[in-house]
């Protein structure tokens, strides 16, 4: 089995590079959709983070709006908060890990892939890449996001020039859909047909080549 790992800075299309490697039928894991669950209506650490920042849950789970203002800017904040998530959503995906054992290839949609060691424990790292303007344009479209915010996102995430430097295989975003989805297609494809042993081998299969460093 291959465990692939995908990763990519904010905005860069980790989300829709995942939603196509799910329509070819390979399992995915999403490490953000599980934070989700975990911070949603009834989720399992409400109680836990409400005693940490008073006021960022209710009802409806915890408010992110707000967690985000309380910890975005505040590195000791955010690594209590970080202690708190990051066990269950290791405990989630060996579980993930688990259920689809028999497959051939498995998808870990992690964004903090390197910055938490992540891609140590898999066989190879995707991320994915665009240019860093279409990034931001992207990135500021979205509703409550601002250059402050965004400006802090960044310093605490791996810069993408390393990300891309690191990576097993570098999937362009800053292409059309179709384009990408075919860079998916083929790498999904020599993966399966190659195995774990000669993974690497497949590195053309991305929609462009590696650059050197
Ligand atoms: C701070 C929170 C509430 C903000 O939620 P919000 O919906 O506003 O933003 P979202 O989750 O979409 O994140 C926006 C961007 O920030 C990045 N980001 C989020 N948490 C972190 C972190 N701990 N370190 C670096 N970047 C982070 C995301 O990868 C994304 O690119 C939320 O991100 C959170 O609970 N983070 C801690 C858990 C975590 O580490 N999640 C990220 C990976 S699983
Ligand atoms: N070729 C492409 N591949 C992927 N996304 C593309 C492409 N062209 C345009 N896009 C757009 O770029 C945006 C990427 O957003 P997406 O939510 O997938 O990013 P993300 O990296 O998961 O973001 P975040 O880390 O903030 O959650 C989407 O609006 C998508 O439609």
């Amino acid at each position: 089995m291959i465990m692939l790992g995908l990763t990519g800075s904010i905005g860069m299309g980790k989300s829709t590079v995942a939603a196509m490697f799910r329509k070819l039928g390979v399992p995915v894991f999403d490490a953000d959709a599980e934070v989700h669950r975990l911070q949603g209506p009834g989720g399992a650490l409400l109680a836990a983070i409400e005693a940490l920042h008073p006021g960022t849950t209710g009802e409806k789970g915890v408010d992110r709006a707000r967690l985000g203002q309380a910890v975005l800017g505040d590195r000791a904040a955010l690594a209590r908060l970080e202690r708190l998530i990051h066990p269950a959503v290791a405990k989630a995906r060996r579980a993930f890990i688990r259920r689809h054992r028999a497959k051939s290839l498995l998808v870990l949609d992690i964004p903090l892939l390197f910055e938490k060691g992540g891609w140590r424990d898999v066989d190879a790292v995707a991320v994915v890449s665009a240019p860093a303007w279409m990034q931001r344009r992207r990135v500021l479209a979205r509703p409550g996001m601002s250059e402050a915010r965004l400006a802090r996102i960044r310093a605490l995430q791996t810069p993408d020039r390393e990300k891309r430097r690191r990576a097993d295989f570098l999937i362009e975003t800053g292409v059309s859909r179709a384009e990408t989805n075919a860079a998916v297609r083929r790498l999904v494809a020599c993966l399966r047909a190659r195995g774990v042993r000669y993974s690497r081998s497949c590195v053309r299969s991305s929609s462009i080549r590696k650059q050197p460093a």
